[in-house]
Parts: structure tokens; C-alpha cells; sequence
């Protein structure tokens, strides 16, 4: 799940999540005696983040509350030491940029897969004078809409977001947590390579996920919210393919046992 989540134990030879079973369902006038038609269980050999489907992801963060617990994966006690983390991470790179020192709020930021706004208000609005808002379930949107230092609200998905398109921006600063694990690998690599565009010169992109810690270092799909988890090595070619360069990179600590560790990166075009 592209959330906070318990480390799977199970993964040796799966690359799907071992708690989810094959998936049976009886024809729709089947009876005990008539053969069950099969949803066929994902193929194994499948590249994990061919399986994911916008629909079912869709639906699976609309039914979800609209609370920190319900978009933190029932883990709501991991928001402070995360925020604390980013703030200290990002202070960092300030520290040591020429553009954008500390002192000054950045003019622009934008919270990527924002869901309910926790990042907006634990952080970004804090350190910039506006943040915009790109999110594609409205029900998570609605509860950010008019609070002190939102702007622009984009209900739509990172794959289908252009803001160089729209000539959106320029942002110094470019948040993407929890939500990547939603695009397939080539929407990823897209969708990053049209970020350089309207980001501020100096200006850094962020990405903020859970690390697969997969024993043969692949990928784990989670068909709960149908999204990947993906691995460290992944996470660092599909960033060389987009043509970024690492600044910085950290691994969050204070993090409950058990979790799927979470490391953040900052990126610059090359
Ligand atoms: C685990 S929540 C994280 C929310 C927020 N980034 C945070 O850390 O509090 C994942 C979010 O990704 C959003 N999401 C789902 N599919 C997405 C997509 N294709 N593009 C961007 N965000 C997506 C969900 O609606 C949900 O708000």
C-alpha cells in the first residue's frame, strides 16, 4: 500500500503480497455442484506494477475516511515523526543551496497525492507562501479547500497531470509521498520528466516512499489500494531514466518496528 504499512514476511518467492489469496467467485446462477468460475490470481512472472488499475485504486481511497488514520493506513502515530523527519531534511538541502537559503519562504510548493491535506499543514505551508494541491479523490480535496496558504486544487492523477502543459507553477518545491506506488513504472519515469519544467531554478523535488524489502530485491504489488512498493535500486534507475539527479537522500527514523522502512529523496535536473 502507498501508505504506512507492516513489512512483508512473505516474500521470497512472491512478489504480489503474500496475505492476499487467489480470488474465487461462484458463476452468477452457480450452485454448489456447478464448477466455480476463477478470477485467475495474478501471474507471477507479471512485472509487479503492470497490475495496477487506476479504477481499483480509485475506489479503494474513496471509500476511505477522511482522517489521518484512514489515509495513513491505520497508522496515525507515524504522521508527527514523519513530518519531523521532512522538516529536518528539508532544512538541510536549504542550508546548503544557493537559490533558496533559509530565512525567506519559498513562494511556491506543491503537495503531490496530498490526500487530506497532512503534509499541506504539518509542513509545506509552514515553508512556502502557497501550496497547490493535486489529489484525485475530491472527497480528500474538499477537506483542504479555503485553509490559510492553499491555492490551486487539482483533482486529477499524477499520470494525468501536465503542469508544464498548463504552464502551472513554477514551484520551488515539489512533494511527492505516499502516492508514487500508484503509477506504473514508465507513468513514474513521465511524469518526472515533466517536473523540471516548472520547477524554480534550484528548486527540489521530493519523493518520500516506503522501501520494498523484498529478500530477491523486487518490487511488491498490494492489491488492497493496487499499487507497488518499490525497492531502493528501483526507486534510483527510474530516476537516472528521468534524467534527475540525487541531491540528497535519507532513511526516516523513528519508525514503529515492523513498518515498511521509508526513505526520502531530493532531485534536481541534471
Ligand atoms: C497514503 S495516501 C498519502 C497522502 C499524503 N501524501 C500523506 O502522506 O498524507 C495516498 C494518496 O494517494 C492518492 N492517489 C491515489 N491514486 C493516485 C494517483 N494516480 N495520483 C496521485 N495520487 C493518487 C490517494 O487518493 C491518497 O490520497
Amino acid at each position: 500500500m502507498s501508505s504506512p504499512k507492516r513489512k512483508s514476511s512473505n516474500l521470497d518467492t512472491l512478489h504480489v503480497e503474500a496475505s492476499k489469496k487467489p480470488k474465487i467467485t461462484l458463476g452468477e446462477d452457480a450452485d454448489e455442484d456447478s464448477p466455480a468460475s476463477e478470477i485467475p490470481f495474478p501471474d507471477p512472472n507479471a512485472a509487479p506494477d503492470s497490475l495496477i488499475d487506476h479504477k481499483a485504486a480509485l475506489a479503494y481511497w474513496s471509500a476511505t475516511e477522511p482522517t489521518v488514520t484512514g489515509l495513513l493506513g491505520g497508522f496515525p502515530q507515524v504522521s508527527r515523526v514523519d513530518l519531523q523527519g521532512s522538516s529536518n531534511f528539508l532544512a538541510k538541502l536549504r542550508r546548503s543551496s544557493k537559490h533558496l537559503p533559509p530565512g525567506k519562504k519559498l513562494r511556491r510548493a506543491v503537495d503531490c497525492g496530498s490526500g487530506i491535506g497532512r503534509i499541506t499543514e504539518g509542513l509545506l505551508s509552514r515553508v512556502a507562501e502557497v501550496v497547490d494541491i493535486v489529489e484525485p479523490v475530491q472527497i480528500f480535496t474538499d477537506a483542504i479547500k479555503g485553509k490559510p496558504g492553499v491555492g490551486e486544487i487539482y483533482n486529477v492523477g499524477l499520470e494525468a497531470w501536465h503542469p508544464d502543459r498548463e504552464g502551472l507553477g513554477p514551484y520551488d518545491l515539489i512533494w511527492n509521498q505516499w502516492c508514487l506506488g500508484q503509477l506504473t513504472d514508465a507513468q513514474l519515469v513521465e511524469y518526472l520528466q515533466r517536473l523540471p519544467k516548472v520547477l524554480t531554478e534550484g528548486g527540489w523535488i521530493v519523493v518520500k516512499e516506503n522501501m520494498s524489502n523484498h529478500s530477491l530485491g523486487e518490487d511488491v504489488f498490494d492489491d488492497e489500494d493496487s499499487s507497488v512498493t518499490r525497492t531502493d535500486a528501483k526507486f534510483r534507475r527510474l530516476f537516472v531514466e528521468s534524467g534527475l539527479k540525487l541531491v540528497s537522500t535519507e532513511l526516516q527514523t523513528g519508525m514503529p518496528k515492523g513498518l515498511y522502512p521509508v526513505r526520502a529523496y531530493a532531485l534536481q535536473p541534471r
